[in-house]
């Protein structure tokens, strides 16, 4: 492709050498550069992306975006823009051919609810015969293919490969998780969303938000994306403040909602630790629901999904059985074992208000004592010491028993993060036990427990790794949990 193509739309500040020659490939990390590449320099949060401009120069880049005066030597055209991620996303959308044109795109962003959702809305789509792809926290599928994702929201050179990928498979609608950090970072800039969701809004990533307000802001910003339909959980405070926010901006808006007045509500809720059943109304009629994921959680992610199949004409028989259809998603509320009333729960649940949802769906199903596996994962910068209080809080209140343990503790120190939570948990009176090796803690919440015991391990859910220093080390919860209860049977046997 010709670079004067792949630059269209975008604003530049100043620019040396000619837009006359190709780009064959767009590489914002160096050591991706082929020859007659383009390549971004991205000041990063680790390191500036500045310093591989030789580097990549050296590999073959023929043409660099910079967001900061470096020098540059050899015959290389240099383009000097404000932004480099948002530069980013402007031509990877022009070299893939603005791809989110030819597709139905739906983004779903807020704290919780974003996995399930698209999984709910895949199905409902797949039932009513739309080919369907999807993007998240577990990966990217498109057809038959599952391509493992680094972000929830990937980068948005990758995320434009993977809507091209979709229009060229004729996969026409593509339902996708927008993370904060993607907004934020301009990952989906330049993407043509047609309906947005909006699911809920808990503290959470406020490293990079500073404060609710700002993360809010993060979050509202893929509706000012949308083109035709925003779908907003008008039970939540931020849903109702987003609603006054695009109320007139021209797209229809639908809310949904289980306590407040709704376009698209439940009545007649039976909950059960399999399941849920419930009526859903709509405004062209009322159907029966089966969620086969237990609790609120899953009824109001069902109901985020109805709404956008109702937006998308899609009948209500279609839905009944798209939704149906969804028997279990990794790592969301997962029952890895179940015997009578024992039974071992894998949940993603990572912040405060997941970890209460999750602990208060179990509630009522528990027949003996409510066993936490818990930690506190560590971002980057490891701002998070009031998730830990919070964390402890949580765990505290709702648990009859935790086990604390490490999660994903990354560069820091792991024992100093536990002993902050064990603190936490000694002020709020919480009974628990440190045990930082996660495999032992969850050894451990299996060996000390009783026939009638719930054991919720919560905040890896879908991952199968533990980040140690710079490790990512293999991490399977369920094949830990279902070997120590085989140790645990034959211990009770001899
Ligand atoms: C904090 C954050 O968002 N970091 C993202 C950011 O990385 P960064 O700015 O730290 O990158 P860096 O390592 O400093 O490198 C700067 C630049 O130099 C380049 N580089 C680096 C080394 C080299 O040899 N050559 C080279 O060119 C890098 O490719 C990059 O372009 O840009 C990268 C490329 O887009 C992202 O993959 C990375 O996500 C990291 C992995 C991450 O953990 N992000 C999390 C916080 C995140 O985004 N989470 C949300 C989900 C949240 C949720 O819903 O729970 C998500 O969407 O995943």
């Amino acid at each position: 492709m010709l670079l004067s193509s792949v630059v269209q739309g975008l604003e530049w500040n100043n620019i040396e050498g000619n837009l006359d020659r190709k780009v064959e490939a767009i590489a914002y990390d160096s050591r991706d550069v082929v020859n007659d590449s383009l390549f971004v320099a991205i000041s990063g949060f680790a390191v500036d992306g500045h310093q591989f401009i030789a580097n990549a120069v050296e590999q073959g880049a023929t043409t660099i975006i910079l967001e900061k005066e470096t020098p540059v030597r050899g015959d290389v055209t240099v383009i000097k823009v404000e932004n480099s991620r948002d530069a980013l996303a402007r031509i990877s959308a022009n070299f893939y051919g603005n791809p989110t044109e030819k597709l139905n795109l739906v983004g779903i962003t807020g704290t919780n609810g974003k996995t399930s959702t698209t999984y709910f809305i895949k199905s409902i789509f797949e039932q009513a015969k739309r080919s369907t792809g999807l993007i998240g926290t577990t990966g990217t599928m498109i057809g038959d293919q599952h391509i493992k994702n680094k972000n929830t929201t990937p980068e948005s050179l990758n995320l434009q490969q993977f809507f091209s990928k979709m229009a060229d498979t004729q996969t026409d609608n593509c339902i996708m998780e927008v993370s904060s950090h993607a907004l934020n970072l301009r990952r989906v800039a330049y993407s043509d969303f047609n309906i947005g969701i909006f699911t809920n809004l808990s503290p959470d990533h406020l490293e990079l938000h500073k404060d609710m307000d700002e993360y809010f802001e993060a979050k509202a910003m893929l509706f000012d994306l949308t083109k035709e339909c925003n779908i907003v959980n008008v039970d939540d405070e931020y849903g109702r403040r987003l609603i006054q926010r695009v109320k007139d901006y021209g797209t229809v808006l639908l809310t949904y909602g289980i306590n407040q007045k709704a376009d698209i509500y439940p009545t007649n809720i039976r909950y059960s630790f399999d399941g849920t059943t419930y009526t859903v109304n709509t405004p062209s009629g009322s159907a029966e629901i089966t969620v086969n994921l237990p609790g609120d959680i899953y009824v109001y992610n069902s109901l985020a999904a109805i709404a956008c199949a109702y937006a998308s004409d899609i009948s209500l028989a279609e839905i009944q059985q798209g939704i149906l259809k969804v028997t279990g998603i990794k790592g969301r509320m997962e029952t890895v074992y179940k015997e009578q009333d024992y039974k071992v729960i894998v949940d993603f649940s990572h912040t405060e208000a997941a970890l209460e949802k999750a602990l208060n769906t179990l509630r009522p199903f528990v027949k003996g004592k409510l066993v936490l596996v818990f930690g506190v994962y560590a971002d980057e910068s490891d701002q998070g010491k009031e998730k830990r209080v919070g964390m402890s809080h949580t765990a505290s209140k709702y648990a009859d028993f935790s086990v604390v343990t490490s999660d994903n503790p990354k560069k820091h120190d792991q024992m100093l993060i536990i002993d902050e939570i064990a603190a936490a948990m000694d002020s709020f009176n919480g009974q628990y036990k440190a045990i930082p090796d996660r495999e032992e803690a969850i050894n451990y919440a299996i060996e000390a427990s009783d026939k009638d015991d719930t054991i919720l391990i919560a905040g890896k859910g879908h991952e199968t790794t533990q980040i140690i220093g710079d490790q990512e080390l293999p991490f399977n919860e369920r094949e830990i949990v279902l070997k120590a209860l085989k140790r645990k049977k034959q211990i009770v046997r001899s």
